[in-house]
């Protein structure tokens, strides 16, 4: 285990971008999309939660039901036109009475359509992982209305490559601990 030499204070913790895209990307578990599974985590000014979604059929449309193909020779058979979207859901799911001025931590730089949602709901900030998509005009729409509309956006670069979530480490006693390493730098938040 790291920790502060001083005051014996745990040095490895999570910091707040790393937990928020951490918990972006735990959520994108859920998602049933057998080629991309995307998450998103809405934090407010207080760094609380006040969303989280993932991409996902609507209510009431079974996901056993409707389809997760891609090339079909008729696009109704395809999921385009029946998946939401990860930001999409995340601020229809929110706990809070609204989003406005919060930071929308997702997994892919958002599409032209959730652009829009996350403009109209008040988020004034997206912080995302992948840019994959940079090319496509969609995402070119997307920066485009984000910078008519003063949304910050930045690309998230992790820590770490992994976040290990060990179930069985709520068991450990302080021998069972890992060894120790080399001690990292302070973190502020
Ligand atoms: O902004 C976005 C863009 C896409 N998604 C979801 C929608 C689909 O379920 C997948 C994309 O599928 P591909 O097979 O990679 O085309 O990602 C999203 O949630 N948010
Ligand atoms: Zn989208």
């Amino acid at each position: 285990m790291i920790s502060n030499p001083t005051s014996g204070k745990r040095e490895n913790y999570l910091n707040w971008n790393d937990f928020f895209m951490a918990t972006a990307f735990l959520v994108a578990k859920r998602s049933k999309d057998p080629v991309s599974q995307v998450g998103a985590c809405i934090v407010n000014q207080d760094k609380k939660i006040v969303a989280t979604g993932y991409n996902g059929m609507p209510l009431g449309c079974s996901d056993d039901e409707f389809p997760w193909g891609k090339k079909t020779s008729n696009k109704l058979d395809s999921k385009y036109f029946y998946v939401c979207h990860a930001e999409m859901n995340a601020v229809m799911n929110k706990n809070s009475a609204d989003v406005k001025n919060c930071t929308i931590y997702v997994g892919l730089f958002p599409c032209n359509e959730c652009a829009k949602i996350i403009i109209q709901s008040g988020i004034k900030e997206v912080v995302y992982m992948s840019d994959k998509h940079a090319h496509k005009k969609e995402t070119v729409a997307a920066k485009r209305m984000f910078d008519s509309a003063g949304i910050k956006y930045w690309q998230y670069i992790p820590t770490d490559e992994k976040v290990v979530i060990d179930f069985s480490e709520i068991n450990w006693n302080e021998q069972r601990q890992v060894p120790e390493t080399p001690q990292k730098m302070s973190q502020q938040d």
